[in-house]
């Protein structure tokens, strides 16, 4: 299960949906020299820290690897479900229910594209005209 996890961490750093968390200031908060008012809105931009070279050296290579190598889960970089207080609750029902369909679709069947389809990276991975694929019984 840890290499699944592995894959879906992957998957998730280079393509996910949610491109960053939002938070609300309750107080003044100063960080490295700049003050952030009370009541301002602040959009963490999640998208660009899965691309840091410095935290995912070659981080365009979906490599599921890196994942096992080091701890990267627990790192405070890591904030694909979220951080801090408001973390996602849905989080290891989410990798459970990933897993348990990677599981039944790589070991019951195979697929491959149909069709030259678009994807587009920026600004949200996306395939505006569906990703289409056939599947067949393995
Ligand atoms: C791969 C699957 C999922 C991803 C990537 C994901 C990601 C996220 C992210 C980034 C947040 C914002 C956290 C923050 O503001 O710090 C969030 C919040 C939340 N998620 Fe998920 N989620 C996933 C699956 C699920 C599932 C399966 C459920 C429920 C069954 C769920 C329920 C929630 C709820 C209720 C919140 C709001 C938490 C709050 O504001 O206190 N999520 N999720």
């Amino acid at each position: 299960m840890s290499f699944t996890r592995a894959v879906i961490f992957e998957t998730l750093r280079i393509a996910t949906v949610v491109n960053g968390v939002l938070r609300k200031t309750t107080q003044d908060v100063e960080m490295k020299g700049f003050v952030i008012p009370k009541g301002w809105r602040i959009y963490v931009y999640t998208r660009e820290i899965n691309y840091d070279p410095f935290l995912y050296p070659e981080p365009l290579t979906f490599n599921p690897w890196r994942w096992l190598e080091k701890n990267l889960e627990s790192h405070q970089h890591f904030m694909m479900f979220g951080g801090g207080g408001r973390l996602c609750p849905g989080k290891e029902l989410g990798i459970v229910e990933i897993a348990a369909f990677l599981h039944h679709f790589v070991t019951r069947y195979r697929w491959e594209e149909v069709g030259g389809d678009k994807i587009l990276k920026f600004p949200r991975v996306e395939a505006p005209n569906g990703l289409h694929i056939r599947v067949w019984d393995h």
